[in-house]
């Protein structure tokens, strides 16, 4: 069979052609400052570096200026401006990311989109609202808590990340095994196009087959095919009191049994784990207790609602399943929230804990059935060409996403690290291809991961995803260089 070629589209070369970008000159500052207003113009330094970058630190931020629009309107008109002169766009939310995709390293106009942070329309019927996109995770769930409601969508950055962010990135987190990611939860979208117009996607409807569904072609396209302005997010029943319990697991083949077993008579809405070691950096550096004294290579967390006592009971009956077959070595269950918490804050602590080694991260998933094999293929390269760094493993293992970060040893510079993390990456990459896995679960692709796009991705899906690019910026200029180079 001939490999797919793709054909050079008049399209894509019109877009080179008019490559690089054009200058940022004072004509434009004063049209931008006309939009927004001069104090939202944003050009010192300081600013720069700060809405330049995302939690990721391999990138020098290096945006000509930051703009913060109040208004779809504002942004449409920013857009129009940035069209006419050919200037990049990076959209920016909460700047949490893990995979440079809303780093700003070319010169492009950062739109930060924090000032448009209202919540609005709330509909008890649909248990629908609408959001700006500069809404914080944490403001929605709790806007969802105050009426009786839920927005099960959460991670350890819903503090600071941005409803349009987690839109962009298809934002998955903790509870994905029992309520899905963000893409399940967005009823409909208002998205600015590279030409600056406005479409309105779905409205929020829950029956709607006419046609192509554009809404989720943006969703996780991480602001490579316009800028989300607003979004309609739908609401959950709020779930009864949760109960969480940690299991101390000797290997990955038991983690899976755990899994099976508690799956097959309870409705987990978590399912996660870690490695010891990760445990180990968690205690060290916060203010935690071990979960118990028994040391097991592995630690799975599940989470169940709790109803009535049954639940309970049948959690504790499986627990003692799981100890008689071997699956399991030692164990514990919340008896407070408060005690739930510190639970979840060893799982959920281990990103940030790790955050000063400068971690290089993998976030690599295949289907759950084949993760054990899968796992110790990864570990075994791993292990074997970086006998001296220290590994973390830690994720979402009920949904076939581990992550796996290699912390950076302090004699390293941040450039060698990158370089020989980044060679062994292909290994690990040959893998997750063999699996049919994904480099990116859930952090995006971005500037960190593109290179490995075609690990995960066909010649032709790619091709087709730079043509649906360009069908919404003909120009190129939203996020350029995100996700693949056109
Ligand atoms: O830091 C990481 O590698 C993962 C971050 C986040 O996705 C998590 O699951 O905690
Ligand atoms: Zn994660």
């Amino acid at each position: 069979m001939v490999p797919y070629a793709p054909p050079e589209s008049a399209a894509r070369e019109k877009y080179r052609r008019k490559h690089p970008v054009a200058q940022f000159d004072i004509e434009i500052l004063t049209a931008l400052q006309a939009i927004v207003g001069e104090s939202r113009v944003l050009t010192d330094a300081e600013n720069l570096q700060h809405y330049g970058q995302d939690w990721t630190r391999f990138h020098q931020p290096s945006p000509a200026a930051a703009l913060l629009p109040g208004s779809i309107e504002e942004v449409q008109a920013i857009v129009r401006i940035a069209a006419e002169h050919q200037l990049a766009l990076v959209p920016s939310g909460g700047r949490t990311g893990l995979s440079a995709g809303s780093v700003a390293i070319n010169g492009e106009l950062v739109v930060a989109l924090d000032r448009m942070n209202r919540i609005e329309g709330f509909n008890p019927i649909d248990r629908t609202v609408r959001c700006g996109p500069g809404v914080v995770t944490e403001q929605l769930q709790q806007f969802a808590e105050d009426r009786g409601l839920y927005y099960p969508v959460d991670f350890a950055s819903s503090g600071s990340s941005q409803i349009g962010g987690n839109i962009s990135t298809n934002a998955g987190g903790i509870k994905v095994i029992r309520h899905g990611m963000t893409r399940d939860w967005v009823a409909g979208l208002k998205l600015v196009t590279g030409t600056g117009e406005l479409l309105d996607l779905n409205r929020g409807l829950i029956k709607n087959n006419a046609g192509y569904d554009l809404r989720h072609l943006v969703i996780g396209a991480e602001g490579t095919l316009g800028i989300v302005v607003e979004a309609t997010m739908q609401l959950d029943r709020a779930p009864g009191d949760l109960a969480v319990m940690v299991l101390g697991v000797p290997d990955m083949r038991a983690v899976m049994h755990v899994l099976t077993a508690f799956q097959g008579e309870m409705q987990l809405s978590a399912f996660e784990f870690f490695s010891e070691l990760a445990l180990r950096k968690v205690v060290a550096h916060q203010d935690l207790q071990r979960p118990f004294a028994t040391v097991t290579e592995y630690y799975a967390l599940l989470e169940f609602e709790q109803g009535d006592e049954r639940a309970l009971e049948k959690a504790m009956a499986l627990f003692e399943h799981c100890l008689e077959q071997g699956w399991v070595e030692d164990g514990t269950v919340s008896q407070s929230v408060a005690q739930a918490e510190n639970l979840w804050r060893l799982r959920e602590d281990i990103s940030e804990t790790i955050t000063p080694w400068t971690p290089y991260k993998n976030d690599i998933s295949t289907i759950i059935s084949r993760v054990p094999d899968f796992l110790a293929e990864v570990e075994a390269v791993v292990n074997s060409k970086y006998p001296d760094f220290e590994i973390i493993w830690f994720g979402h293992i009920g949904d076939g996403n581990v992550h796996l970060n290699i912390l950076k040893p302090e004699a390293l510079g941040v450039d060698t690290f990158r370089e020989q993390c980044g060679e062994v990456s292909k290994w690990v990459f040959e893998i997750v291809q063999r699996y049919g896995g994904s480099v990116s679960a859930e952090h995006g692709v971005g500037l960190l991961k593109k290179d490995y796009l075609q690990y995960s991705r066909s010649p032709l899906e790619i091709d087709i995803m730079k043509q649906i690019k360009l069908a919404f910026d003909p120009q190129g200029i939203m996020n350029p260089g995100k996700i693949f180079d056109l």
